[in-house]
């Protein structure tokens, strides 16, 4: 070979390298942009949406599924409480890795190629075309958490011979990100939720109180608040103990969870009474949902001790604000005068029997705002976001 010639073949192997050094930047640069994108990821649906619907566009994927590996079912618990149940297949929960033992059978790592029929059908249930596959063990501390799995249907896209280094580093970034998500989701959610009964805190309800308040006055719509008190609870742990006075607590707060709608708020506030809070709700509509409630606890029958059985009941108080159709009310009067008022009602109804349901309605005496202090309030809400 002449040395033109092999000038030559040179230059068409440099533009060949440079080509392929272009290329693997590009796809650095795509990884890079989506691994911010996970890394900003500051709740568990953020990030559960950028891997399971956005990833499939960013990265051109037939399809895209996650496993997670719950044995507690605290993530089920908690993505049942997130309301996180619309990802269908392509988001499944295992209780053991065994599954994932058989995907990665000798040490857990990045693997590619072809994936038989029946892998496929497990992995990408219901998926299109399923030619080509990545998947990617998600790890923290040397245990499996879980696997992320990409499909292609082209047969080039994903090789046993390629190189696995951005996939690795995305399953390491995605592992820290799904276990930082859930701690503070978990964190998050112990902050707000009462622990016996699974229902929002006092603190929760306060700051919901304050945000329905604003929502009723800005959109002019009544809200209603009720105070549910259980009934001679005392005898209720007298007679059968302090742990059976907690279970018929848990079954009650399910039980009138069951009665409420989607926008309605329920919490413990305290010992054996609970507040619901129904926004647009008015005040006939609200004494209908109260003795469905009454109802709904009446019909209980709660087994404590083995066979003793418990009765419950529940006096109910309820008070409804209608927002004066002009001007602007002081919220945190009318918030403290709407739960004196069912406060008020719940003891009449205590003192009426109990097992009833006693409604009124709250006005405040003054109701409007001077014009000035209305302005200044105004001013120090928007100083204080
Ligand atoms: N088991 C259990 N008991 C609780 C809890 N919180 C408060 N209590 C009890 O609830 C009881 C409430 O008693 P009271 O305030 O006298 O009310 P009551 O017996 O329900 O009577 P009325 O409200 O007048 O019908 C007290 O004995 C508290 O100790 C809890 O988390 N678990």
């Amino acid at each position: 070979m002449d040395i033109e010639q092999e000038n030559k073949r040179l230059q068409s192997t440099v533009k060949l390298l440079l080509r392929r050094i272009e290329q693997n930047h590009s796809i650095q640069q795509h990884f890079h942009a989506y691994e911010f994108k996970l890394l900003g990821c500051q709740c568990l649906r953020d990030l559960l949406n950028l891997l399971l619907i956005e990833a499939q566009r960013h990265f051109s994927l037939s399809a895209v599924s996650l496993v997670i590996i719950d044995s507690d079912y605290s993530v089920r618990e908690l993505m049942e409480q997130l309301d996180l149940n619309d990802y269908g297949s392509a988001l499944q929960m295992r209780n053991g890795v065994d599954f994932l033992n058989t995907l990665y059978p000798q040490t857990p790592e990045v693997s590619l190629g072809e994936m038989d029929v029946l892998t496929a059908g497990r992995i990408f249930p219901g998926a299109g075309r399923v030619v080509s596959t990545a998947c990617m063990p998600l790890l923290r501390q040397d245990k499996l958490i879980g696997s992320l799995h990409f499909a292609s249907d082209s047969n080039e896209r994903f090789q046993p011979d390629m190189a696995t280094d951005f996939l690795s580093r995305l399953a390491s970034i995605v592992s820290v990100c799904l276990e930082n998500c859930i701690g503070r989701e978990h964190l998050s959610r112990q902050g707000k939720v009462d622990m016996l009964t699974q229902v929002n805190n006092r603190r929760s309800f306060e700051g919901e109180l304050e945000r329905e308040l604003e929502r009723a006055q800005r959109n002019q719509e009544p809200l209603s608040c009720m105070f549910v008190d259980v009934d001679h609870f005392k005898q209720i742990n007298d007679q059968y103990g302090h742990q059976a006075g907690d279970l018929v607590l848990k079954h009650l707060a399910f039980e009138v969870s069951l009665q409420l709608r989607k926008t309605d708020f329920l919490a413990r506030y305290g010992g054996e009474e609970f507040v619901v809070l129904a926004p647009r709700c008015p005040q006939a509509a609200a004494a209908g949902l109260a003795e469905r409630i009454r109802a709904a606890v009446e019909a209980m029958v709660i087994d404590v001790c083995g066979a003793q059985k418990v009765r419950p009941t529940v006096s109910i108080g309820l008070a409804t604000w209608c927002p004066e159709q002009e001007g602007r009310c002081d919220l945190q009067l009318v918030g403290h005068g709407l739960l004196a008022a069912a406060d008020e009602v719940m003891y009449e109804a205590k003192r009426g029997g109990r097992n009833q349901v006693i409604d009124q309605l709250f006005e405040l005496k003054e109701p409007l705002l001077q014009e000035n202090s209305a302005s200044e309030d105004n001013v120090s809400a928007k100083a204080s976001r």
